[in-house]
């Protein structure tokens, strides 16, 4: 019998028995609020904050409320499975955690403790090419647990190269090719405060402990550390590259590739034709484009227009289980989940990781069950219905 997610919340009660009661809030919405309280105002803005007027992470939010699920009774349930595969992959569930550079601001064990939260509740982890910790110290800490790595395409070829060969060296075995983010957007909360975690220095450590990017230095990193950090701006991403470069992408990397921040279905067609293996249907959680379609409205067309052709996976403003079976029912095979983990982290580190992961699981496994499902499988767009008054 497959393990059953939903358990967590006997345990929960029972725990209670002795007085014990969750350390964080098992509605994570609560979980921002906490962090805006427990940082500092440079990292917090750094993590809550979104691009232009926020309007693009809040439409994230709305989409997905405004689509309410039609329960159905009288099925059998009792036995459940969450299992899925992806990309050839099994996964315990339809649940990956997101790529999210810079984890050291929010807690020491950065991207350590997020990794080991998702190794030992068995889903996947996207490490950011952003980390603070290198590529090869995050794979010691998962042991042989499934681990994706996120490429933000550096202009110069030889450090793309670099990173992709120590990813694979390390046992990352999917990649995820962010393209949303070929410049970063205008983001008011960093700007206010003139905080940008890199140009502090923070964060490029990942960078930094790669051969080809020290190569391009004229001094070592410790001689000269604000070169070094103008170094890694520079070199970070592309905005000049097209559909073409790709080639490269794929000819360096023989597993799975998926592009992450794919919105418009034409964009997801060309996904097909240069021959990758899935997308994110993903802006980024509001962070990139200011006024952009909310993701979950975005990802019916995307998912029709490349059917059983690519695997498309769903990100941006996903907070509760009902969330992800949403999108599993507007057609995402899995869901990548930022913001409530890093949260969990910051308030709590790894074990605030893993709480965040099995309450989301948890209610998931509930929403399934109470809405008539014993498996992602059978969740589908009947499952929805519009509601525009919704709050
Ligand atoms: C602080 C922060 C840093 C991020 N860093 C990266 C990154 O390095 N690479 C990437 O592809 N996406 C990055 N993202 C975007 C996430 O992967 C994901 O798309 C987004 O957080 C999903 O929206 P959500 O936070 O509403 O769940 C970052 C997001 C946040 C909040
Ligand atoms: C100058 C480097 C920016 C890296 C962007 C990290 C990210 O994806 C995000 O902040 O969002």
């Amino acid at each position: 019998m497959a393990k059953h997610w939903a358990d967590f919340q006997y345990e929960i009660y029972l725990n209670g028995m002795t007085g014990a009661v969750p350390r964080l809030p098992t509605d994570l919405t609560r979980l921002e609020e906490l962090t805006e309280r427990r940082l500092g105002p440079g990292p917090v803005g750094y993590v809550t904050g979104s691009a232009g007027d926020g309007s693009t992470a809040r439409a994230n939010r709305a989409a997905l409320r405004r689509r309410r699920i039609v329960p159905r009774m009288l099925r059998d349930v009792h036995e459940r499975d969450l299992s899925v595969e992806v990309l050839g992959r099994g996964l315990p569930a339809p649940l990956a955690l997101a790529p999210v550079g810079v984890l050291s601001i929010m807690h020491p064990d950065a991207e350590r403790a997020a990794a080991r939260a998702a190794a030992a509740q068995g889903v996947p982890y996207v490490l950011s090419s952003a980390s603070s910790t290198p590529i090869e110290q995050v794979a010691e800490a998962m042991g042989d647990a499934e681990r994706w790595f996120q490429l933000y395409w550096a202009k110069d070829r030889e450090v793309t190269r670099s990173f992709l060969t120590r990813a694979k060296a390390a046992g990352f075995s999917v990649l995820v090719v962010t393209l949303d983010t070929p410049l970063l957007a205008w983001r008011p909360r960093d700007l206010d405060q003139a905080y940008l975690p890199f140009l502090h220095g923070v964060g490029t450590a990942n960078y930094f402990s790669d051969p080809a990017f020290r190569s391009g230095l004229a001094k070592p990193v410790h001689e000269d550390p604000n070169a070094a950090v103008m170094h890694f701006v520079g070199m970070f991403a592309d905005p000049a590259k097209t559909w073409p470069d790709l080639t490269f992408v794929r000819e360096n990397w023989d597993g799975p590739i998926v592009l992450k921040g794919v919105l418009h279905p034409d964009d997801a067609r060309q996904a097909v034709d240069a021959g990758m293996d899935g997308v994110v249907v993903s802006n980024h959680g509001g962070r990139q484009v200011a006024g952009s379609v909310a993701a979950a409205d975005a990802l019916p067309g995307v998912v029709a227009a490349v059917g059983d052709r690519l695997t498309v996976l769903f990100d941006s403003g996903v907070r509760t289980g009902d969330d992800v079976f949403k999108a599993l029912a507007l057609g995402a095979r899995a869901v990548l989940v930022g913001r409530p983990y890093v949260y969990g982290l910051a308030l709590d580190g790894q074990a605030g990781v893993e709480h965040v992961i099995r309450c989301l699981l948890a209610e998931l496994d509930l929403t399934l069950a109470l809405s008539g499902h014993a498996t992602p499988a059978t969740v589908g767009p009947a499952d929805l219905m519009e509601d525009m008054a919704a709050e």
